[in-house]
């Protein structure tokens, strides 16, 4: 039995400013931050890692009686015996991590959480409250880079091997991605693209995991699972077009979309699985039969929300499990499409296209699909997009869609204010 202690209150600070302003001595941070609602956990240093959340147990101290937070960033493909580059390689793999520190904002108002294996001194609080209370407004900064083109031809390759798959009827569909080398111009911390993601237009979950001098960061659209005591969420999201230079634009390049057989066939399959996933491990599922459009800053795509009762017995853990990965970043069947993937790819994608979240010490908590995301040193890193292949894919388009796609991440060196951003 581990026993943690979590004490947890309120605090008068804007929680990313605090962050900024905390950060600076510790080289573990990790972040969940969704921009669309109070669902934000940003943590600093690591009081302990653990393989099993089932054999903690969680002593609640202060004033407001909060669960400890636990961040979990898992690979793409974790068995895939092909080495990751030397930035993914440098992270432990390690399952639950609570760190020392973690600044909530949830329905309650931004809330301070210091975590201990001991009981927690009460001068570490006070110091952390004072700190974060007198941090100052973040800025954000421009980080100019260059991207060092991939080769279209061995894009081609990829292609015409996975449409061969298809054709020869191992797979129905296959998500291929791409990986660019970006070099910056000047040396960027991961409190530079954390806060330019948060502030910026990018639409979705702000990730990130720091591990001394290699992070990882993103903003993703994609929910895997969120559970709330039996309630659970998923979403199938696959299908994709351009945003559109303006509303009328938009508006029907998403009525395409929608009319398109081949976008349709994608996002079914994502449908099917969750469907039966769900079917599986839940009772009264609603998946509605019919996409919607999720409409983001650089791309729309087609959109299904999931939602179910998880039975008795299920975790959120074993749920995250049965999900990952779902085909709308591996393809269908989905081992028969990761085996292709560890085949047809050039690398290990690491965390990139992973489940990441985080599980309160009451097991309720979150997991996104690591997409729109990149790995960095500093100076140098990887930034990857895909998109699913299906019989008639044309690889030329979907390279043009995974450059779209690529927006997102790059949009964190971006820092200049946008209007309405
Ligand atoms: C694989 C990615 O995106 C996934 C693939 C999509 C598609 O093929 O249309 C759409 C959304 C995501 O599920 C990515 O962004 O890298």
């Amino acid at each position: 039995m581990t026993k943690i202690f979590s004490h947890t209150r309120p605090i008068d600070a804007d929680i990313v400013d605090a962050f900024c302003t905390l950060q600076k001595g510790f080289t573990d941070q990790f972040v969940y931050y969704r921009k669309d609602r109070p669902v934000r956990f940003m943590g600093l240093g690591r009081c302990i890692a653990l393989p099993t959340l089932d054999d903690a147990e969680c002593e609640l101290e202060g004033p407001e009686a909060h669960q400890p937070v636990f961040f979990s960033f898992n690979r793409f493909d974790a068995g895939n015996p092909a080495p990751a580059d030397e930035l993914f390689e440098a992270f432990p793999r390690l399952r639950f991590m609570l760190p020392e520190i973690v600044l909530i904002e949830g329905e309650c108002g931004p809330l301070l959480q210091v975590n201990s294996l001991g009981p927690v001194y009460p001068g570490r609080i006070e110091r952390f409250v004072r700190q974060a209370a007198g941090a100052p407004p973040r800025r954000r900064e421009s980080i100019p880079y260059r991207l060092e083109p991939d080769s279209r031809e061995a894009w081609r390759e990829a292609v015409a091997a996975a449409l061969g798959a298809i054709g020869e009827g191992r797979v129905e569909k296959v998500v291929l991605s791409r990986r660019q080398r970006l070099v910056a111009a000047r040396p960027f911390s991961s409190k530079d693209l954390l806060v330019n993601l948060i502030d910026g237009s990018a639409r979705g979950t702000v990730l990130l995991y720091r591990y001394a001098d290699v992070f990882f960061c993103g903003c993703t659209p994609e929910l895997l699972v969120r559970k709330r005591g039996c309630e659970v969420e998923s979403m199938c999201l696959a299908g994709t077009c351009p945003a559109g230079g303006s509303e009328e634009e938009r508006a029907r390049l998403a009525d395409a979309l929608m009319a398109d057989a081949k976008n349709r066939a994608e996002h079914d399959y994502v449908a099917r699985f969750i469907r039966e996933v769900f079917h599986r491990t839940c009772y009264d599922v609603d998946v509605p039969d019919r996409p919607g459009i999720l409409s983001l800053t650089h791309v729309q795509h087609l959109h299904t929300p999931a939602r179910a009762r998880m039975l008795d017995g299920m975790d959120l853990w074993s749920m995250m499990g049965d999900l990952h990965p779902t085909p709308a970043v591996a393809g269908t069947p989905v081992g028969e499409a990761r085996m292709l993937l560890r085949r047809i790819e050039a690398y290990n994608r690491g965390f990139f296209a992973g489940a990441c979240g985080y599980v309160d010490g009451a097991g309720d908590g979150e997991f996104s699909v690591a997409l729109r995301t990149g790995v960095f040193d500093g100076e140098v890193g990887w930034v990857y997009a895909g998109c699913g292949i299906v019989d008639g894919s044309a690889a030329d388009d979907e390279y043009d869609e995974i450059d779209l796609k690529l927006r997102t991440i790059l949009s964190a060196f971006d820092g200049e204010t946008r209007g309405g951003a």
